[in-house]
């Protein structure tokens, strides 16, 4: 008997100025160990410019993981070390020259669970803009207003800009948080479970804008949700824990093949509810 739950791979092709297949992020043979504790062994994807690519796997395996290193979040935690080739539009990384702060403005994040500064909206998507040295007001206006409409969340705050972020809804929250990422113009946008504490309504918002942004960015996702990177995604990744506990990349390749025709028997038990 098929198991498979009905998962559709249906979605509008993205219409971008991406050349078909430049790559955009890399990892080349990347371990990334927390202490002694090998947390992604020998992982090597390309992701490629413009379009959703999304990690999938069983709790634990390193999606999160695999996510941070591409704009060196990862740093952050003490006990973290890598081995391997990461690279950004060709650029290692991890290269000493390397400024951390623009690397994170290229690569911008958005987090499993909305998290709003608590200031004014208006103040919220200013933020990084601010930072990076922008005083005149109508010039942060224009920014506010330019990256609230691209999260399509302008409509439904624009008579609200002086109110805390965190007087909205969660979605709004979101969205606004998105907005705020926009704001300093980054290339790549990576995405940590960002619909896991939103309502069915507020996710398939979110998921439609990820669509539309899709056209101009290159969007990474980690997401529980199978039906959801199905629905969302251009290419999938599939990670498992190994023997030795250590995450690694089983099958990486377009979200419809890997969903209809999966190669490894493993992603096919994964996709169609046998472990996991
Ligand atoms: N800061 C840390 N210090 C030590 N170990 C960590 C740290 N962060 C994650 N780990 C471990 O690394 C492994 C991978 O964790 P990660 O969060 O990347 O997995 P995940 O697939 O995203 O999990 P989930 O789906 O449950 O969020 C796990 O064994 C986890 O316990």
């Amino acid at each position: 008997m098929d198991v498979r739950p009905s998962i559709t791979t249906e979605k509008e092709p993205i219409a971008c100025g991406c050349a078909p297949g430049t790559g955009k992020l890399r990892a080349e043979k990347v371990n990334l160990y927390y202490g002694h504790f090998r947390a992604l062994k020998d992982v090597t994807l390309d992701i490629p410019a413009c379009g959703i690519t999304a990690i999938i796997g069983p709790s634990g395996c390193g999606k999160s993981s695999l996510l941070r290193q591409f704009n060196r979040m990862n740093d952050l935690i003490p006990s973290a070390r890598t081995e391997g080739l990461m690279e950004f539009d060709g650029v290692d990384i991890f290269r000493r020259d390397v400024d951390v702060v623009e690397l994170r403005k290229r690569v911008g994040m958005v987090f499993q669970k909305p998290n709003p500064f608590p200031m004014s909206i208006f103040d919220n998507v200013a933020y990084g803009p601010r930072r990076h040295g922008i005083r005149k007001k109508h010039v942060l206006e224009e920014i506010v207003e330019k990256s609230l409409r691209q999260a399509a969340i302008w409509d439904e705050v624009k008579d609200k800009l002086g109110q805390s972020g965190l007087s909205i809804s969660g979605g709004q929250q979101q969205r606004v948080c998105i907005a705020r990422v926009l704001a300093v113009e980054p290339e790549v946008i990576l995405m940590d479970e960002p619909c896991s504490a939103l309502d069915p309504i507020a996710t398939l918002k979110i998921e439609d804008l990820m669509r539309t942004l899709a056209c101009t960015y290159t969007i990474v996702i980690v997401t529980h949700n199978m039906q959801q990177a199905a629905r969302v995604s251009d290419m999938t990744a599939f990670m498992m824990v190994d023997d030795d506990r250590s995450g690694t990349l089983v099958e990486y390749g377009p979200t419809t093949e890997l969903f209809t025709n999966p190669r490894d028997k493993r992603t096919e038990d994964y996709i169609t509810g046998r472990f996991g």
